[in-house]
């Protein structure tokens, strides 16, 4: 794998259209939603993401150790998926995996009946799971704020419970369309809930048989408008998105409008052109925390600042991406502090014409959302390899559209 990468384009005008990669949290989802079904899925356009492809060859392994490797997802549905099912496994991921809190999970499965035993730290991975004897308790309080990931494991497992499950969500709703994404993909396979004030219920059902399609990735859209807002000239389509979207990540095309980036749906996707933007804008994270990233570094190119709240979630997903955009917007004489609790300013100045390098910290949204800059001058991506979590094909694809690429080994 090359150690870095250096990125330019001769022009500065992007034309083309780009197939995006198949959102990977709706695919992972769909298959662990398939698994418990214990019927033949139909399941369409999964994601070539690392995180859908690794779900799928773990739910088929029949070893006892599981690898999760740096994948959310898959370190906190396959907990719940295998504590429901009874297999008897342990489940571990990278360093970075186990310091990514899983406790409010694990409490909650074992006031279930789940026997789970932490093997390193207590609240972290690894995890030996040991079997279910359900409790019968069918309510259960769960602090929703630090990541909706265990209430969504929690949701797709509730239907096999014997009493079925009444959560009760305490405190902020941080990431609430992933949950809301989750109740959707259940009532495609047949499931039904209820989402009233705080509390989510859902009664014994049996999933049904269905098919599903995978929709393209708004997250890995977010790059591409990225890019529009940062070019000279653009045309640019993205093929498979839809305005009606299970993703909330389809705020970008708000977040966008206001940043430089105008979005025309059409029925194959959507195309995006240039327009002006915004000089000062304030924007709420807690919907959509991986959208930050992009928007710091496209603000810090073209000199926006923002205000930002609701990044609490950013300082324990793939690294602490506060602390990593601190730093590298630094080297873009861009400051990020926090100006009163909770409220983070990106401070832009100009930029100077010299190559930028940036360091991705095993974190594929640190890749995709500085290589846009490259459209200012040339650019450097430390680790680009890590973009295989959920975008493998990005650099070629901005190949497509005449960035030049050179790689270093
Ligand atoms: O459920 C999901 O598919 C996801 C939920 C979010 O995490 P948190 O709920 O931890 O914020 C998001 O950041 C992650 O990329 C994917
Ligand atoms: C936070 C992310 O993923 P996960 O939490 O599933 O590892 C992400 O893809 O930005």
């Amino acid at each position: 794998m090359s150690q870095s990468l250096t990125l330019s384009h001769p022009t500065g005008k992007l034309n083309g259209s780009i197939k995006l990669p198949a959102s990977k949290s709706e695919a992972n989802r769909a298959l662990i939603i398939a698994a418990l079904s214990g019927q033949e899925s139909q399941l369409h356009n999964l994601s070539e993401a690392n995180d859908t492809q690794l779900l799928q060859r773990l739910l088929q392994s029949d070893a006892e150790t599981i690898d999760a490797e740096d994948a959310g997802t898959v370190m906190r549905f396959l907990t719940a998926y295998y504590a429901v099912t009874g297999q008897k496994k342990t489940l571990t991921g990278t360093d970075r995996m186990c310091q990514r809190p899983i406790k409010i999970l694990v409490e909650a499965l074992r006031k279930l009946g789940a026997n789970i035993d932490y093997l390193g730290e207590e609240g972290y991975p690894p995890l030996k799971i040991n079997g279910f004897t359900g409790t019968g308790q069918k309510h259960l309080k769960v602090r929703s704020d630090i990541s909706s990931q265990y209430i969504s494991a929690l949701l797709m497992i509730a239907p096999l419970l014997p009493e079925g499950l009444e959560l009760e969500l305490e405190g902020k709703i941080g990431s609430r369309p992933y949950i809301e994404m989750t109740l959707s993909l259940m009532q495609h396979f047949g499931v039904r809930a209820d989402f009233s004030g705080n509390t989510i219920s859902v009664k014994p059902q049996k999933y049904t048989c269905a098919a599903f399609t995978v929709e393209s990735d708004w997250s890995a859209a977010s790059y591409w408008y990225s890019l529009v807002a940062l070019a000279n000239e653009a045309e640019i389509t993205l093929l498979g998105l839809k305005e009606q979207s299970f993703q909330g990540d389809r705020a970008i095309a708000d977040i966008m409008y206001r940043l430089g980036v105008y979005t025309e749906f059409t029925a194959e996707g959507v195309r995006l052109l240039k327009k002006e933007h915004e000089r000062h804008i304030s924007l709420d994270f807690s919907d959509c925390p991986d959208l930050a990233q992009t928007v710091v570094a496209l603000c810090a190119g073209i000199g926006v600042t923002v205000d930002m709240t609701g990044l609490e979630s950013l300082r324990i997903k793939e690294t602490d991406r506060i602390q990593a955009l601190q730093i590298e917007v630094l080297s873009m004489n861009s400051s990020l502090r926090e100006v009163t609790p909770g409220v983070f300013r990106l401070e832009p100045d100009i930029l100077q014409k010299k190559q930028l390098s940036f360091r991705t910290y095993q974190d594929h949204r640190m890749a995709m959302a500085f290589a846009p800059l490259a459209l200012l001058q040339p650019v450097e991506i430390q680790e680009p390899g890590v973009v295989r979590k959920s975008y493998p094909r990005f650099w070629e694809d901005l190949e497509k559209v005449g960035f030049e690429i050179k790689y270093k080994i």
